[in-house]
């Protein structure tokens, strides 16, 4: 299976004075787990790792002292999420049929969710890893007065891995362009196209390191998995 890694953020809402994703967390840069969960996750044989070119040097350490034994590439990421997957797909070798997206800021997903989504995407044409949400949502207008409580047993919070057939991904990317869609993850390109998405079993300590908060849940979390 291919494997798409965004990891060109720039992570404006930690606050950090570079990317997120060469942050320390338990001693290694928070990317090197990542990383390290797609090198146990046997059914991934090649990654692409989309991030900007200024980071690359850092990169290239962290893949080289983790002794990673799979084809890695380094792709230049775009301004948004949506264009560094754009980027990431035009940088596939031309005979992926199928590929997997995930997040390099969700660390903490284990091999075992990489592996299931990348045999749920076999047969099926698009998916997502996601958890039921347990709170109550409330829909918000702008003078912050409630407008309604959607029913929570319609709700799933989404994760990655995400997973597509790669031809149709790229027709929705395309479509995207054209129709000057912005979104947050490409499961919504797909939504947007008409095209179902499956949802997959995801992990509730599969959170995206997106606060300093998140940084200190995954310092536990990884502790608690030794
Ligand atoms: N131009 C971008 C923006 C984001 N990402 C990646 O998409 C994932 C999810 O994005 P997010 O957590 O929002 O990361 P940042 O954009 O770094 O954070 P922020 O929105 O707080 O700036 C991250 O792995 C991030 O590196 C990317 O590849 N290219
Ligand atoms: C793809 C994603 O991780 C699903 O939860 C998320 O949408 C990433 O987007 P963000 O808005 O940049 O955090």
């Amino acid at each position: 299976m291919y494997l798409l890694i965004p990891a060109a953020g720039s992570g404006k809402r930690m606050g950090a004075d570079r990317n997120k994703l060469l942050l320390q967390i338990r001693s290694k840069p928070l990317i090197a787990w990542t990383l390290l969960a797609a090198e146990a996750a046997s059914s991934i044989s090649w990654i692409g790792i989309v991030s900007q070119p200024p980071d690359w040097d850092d990169f290239k350490s962290i893949i080289a002292d983790l002794r990673l034994k799979k084809t890695i590439e380094l792709i230049s990421g775009g301004s948004t999420r949506q264009e560094s997957v754009y980027n990431g797909l035009q940088a596939l070798p031309s005979h992926a049929k199928r590929v997997l997206i995930h997040d390099g800021a969700r660390c903490l997903a284990t091999p075992n969710l990489l592996n299931a989504c990348s045999e749920a995407i076999i047969d099926c044409f698009g998916l997502i890893a996601a958890v039921p949400v347990k709170d109550t949502i409330k829909v918000v207008k702008d003078n912050g007065v409630i407008k309604n409580t959607p029913d929570r047993q319609q709700l799933w919070a989404a994760q990655t891995p995400q997973g597509f057939d790669v031809k149709l991904l790229k027709q929705c990317h395309d479509e995207g362009i054209r129709q000057g869609w912005e979104v947050t993850d490409d499961a919504a390109l797909f939504e947007k196209c008409g095209i179902e998405v499956r949802i997959v079993p995801g992990e509730e300590t599969n959170l995206k390191i997106t606060t300093p908060q998140d940084l200190a849940m995954a310092e536990f979390i990884l502790s608690s998995r030794e």
